[in-house]
């Protein structure tokens, strides 16, 4: 049976995974990180034995992948010998136009270059890492799995922003989210964990990474999600502000006389858990914090506040939740994150339990206590599978 590539191309890195399809488990997976800076290096597993691993310098994402490639070929599995079905890039700003996965040709690179300035920590190295492995694998099908794909079922009113007319019908200005290959995975998995028909489960999703999100799901489709038009809105995250007043990027050009393009960095690199507490890992935050550092504190009162704010907003939405599913790596793994996110929600329903929070294992699990009204879940993220998944849907034929 075939395997699926699944390239994750981001700014300075290359994530990978190579899946065996009728195992579905990885034959092998790896990053090359720091791509174009100094100390970049390449690491691939195979599951057996030490990681083969590579220096750089590589100083591209053309580079980077030719290590990828050089790495299967010496370390293995060769990607000649497997059956390989197809190579799935997830992809995150696909706009209004891409609510399925699609076969790439050079129309969807454009899309996909095209949405660049909505997404701009993720579609420029989207884009160079479709074109390079395109043209480093041109014999196997290409396809794009979209981040936003699982927010077009928001309805009108969750999407629309109280804007001009002209900014909504010719600029495309609407909410469109993102983070939806891991809420695709995460709701389906949620709901098999409860024994519940996923057309009838409603779920707040905190996918709390290095981007975060919260999204409401009602019936197995997203009804809200925290981030809008680019996946700057919403919540605290490691390098991003998350929600604010406008008027303050305004305000900056004319009273601080910056650029706006200095401010979108500023938003989008500068800002979150990096400016107020000195660092965007939530181990170093938390470790700062421990010594009694105040930003380090503010920054965590911060984020708990906004977060609980979200999740406040998504129960009074959805009126019956059944479950909250924590992920991503400070939702999967931070128990006193968990623990400050739903303290004091009882009354809602939400509580976890201090023991089987504190239980320190990246395996799908329930927190809530027996007999919780909802019930308060951990669910490891698998946004590689989700997109292989969706890649064999497209590539034999049944759409999404
Ligand atoms: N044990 C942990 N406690 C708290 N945060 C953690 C832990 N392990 C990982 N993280 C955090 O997870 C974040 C990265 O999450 P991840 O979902 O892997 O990000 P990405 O958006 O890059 O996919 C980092 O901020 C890191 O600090
Ligand atoms: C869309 C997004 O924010 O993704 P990530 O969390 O991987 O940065
Ligand atoms: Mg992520």
């Amino acid at each position: 049976m075939s395997h699926v590539l699944v390239v994750n191309s981001g700014s300075s890195s290359i994530k990978y995974r190579l899946l065996d399809m009728s195992s579905r488990k990885p034959r092998a997976h790896g990053a090359v990180l720091r791509i174009g800076e100094e100390g970049a290096d390449l690491s691939h597993s195979t599951g057996e034995g030490e990681p083969f691993t590579r220096p750089g310098p590589f100083p591209d994402h053309e580079s980077g992948l030719r290590a990828v490639l050089d790495a299967f070929a010496e370390a293995g599995p060769d990607l000649e010998g497997v059956e390989l079905a197809a190579v799935g890039h997830r992809v995150v700003h696909g706009g209004a136009s891409h609510s399925r996965p699609v076969e790439i040709d050079d129309g969807v690179v454009e899309t996909i270059a095209a949405f660049a300035p909505l997404a701009p920590l993720h579609n420029p190295a989207n884009v160079e890492g479709v074109q390079v492995a395109r043209r480093m694998l041109p014999g196997v099908p290409h396809v794009a799995v979209f981040d936003t794909a699982f927010h077009q079922s928001l309805p009108e009113h969750a999407y629309t922003y109280a804007v001009p007319r002209s900014w909504r019908s010719e600029h495309g200005v609407r909410r469109y989210g993102f983070h939806g290959t891991s809420c695709s995975y995460v709701s389906r998995r949620a709901a098999e964990m409860l024994h519940t028909d996923p057309a009838r489960t409603n779920l707040i999703i905190l996918h709390l990474g290095n981007g975060a999100s919260a999204t409401a799901v009602e019936g197995g489709r997203s009804v809200d999600t925290s981030m809008g038009m680019t996946p700057l809105e919403g919540l605290v995250m490691g390098t991003r502000s998350g929600d604010l007043d406008p008027s303050i990027v305004g305000y900056l050009r004319r009273n601080a006389g910056l650029e706006p393009d200095g401010v979108e960095t500023a938003l989008n690199r500068e800002s979150g858990m990096l400016a107020l507490a000195g660092d965007n890992d939530m181990r170093e935050v938390w470790r700062r914090a421990d010594a009694g550092e105040h930003g380090a504190q503010l920054a965590l009162d911060v984020y708990v506040h906004r977060l609980r704010k979200y999740i406040g907003a998504y129960v009074a939405l959805l009126g019956r939740v059944d479950a909250l599913a924590f992920t991503g790596g400070v939702g999967e793994n931070d128990a006193r994150m968990r623990e400050r996110a739903l303290a004091g929600l009882g009354h809602l329903g939400l509580a976890v339990d201090p023991e089987r929070n504190a239980v320190p294992r990246q395996e799908e699990r329930e927190l809530s206590p027996e007999g919780a009204a909802v019930a308060v879940l951990v669910v490891p993220t698998e946004e590689e599978l989700e997109i292989a998944d969706q890649v064999l849907r497209v590539t034999q034929g049944s759409g999404s």
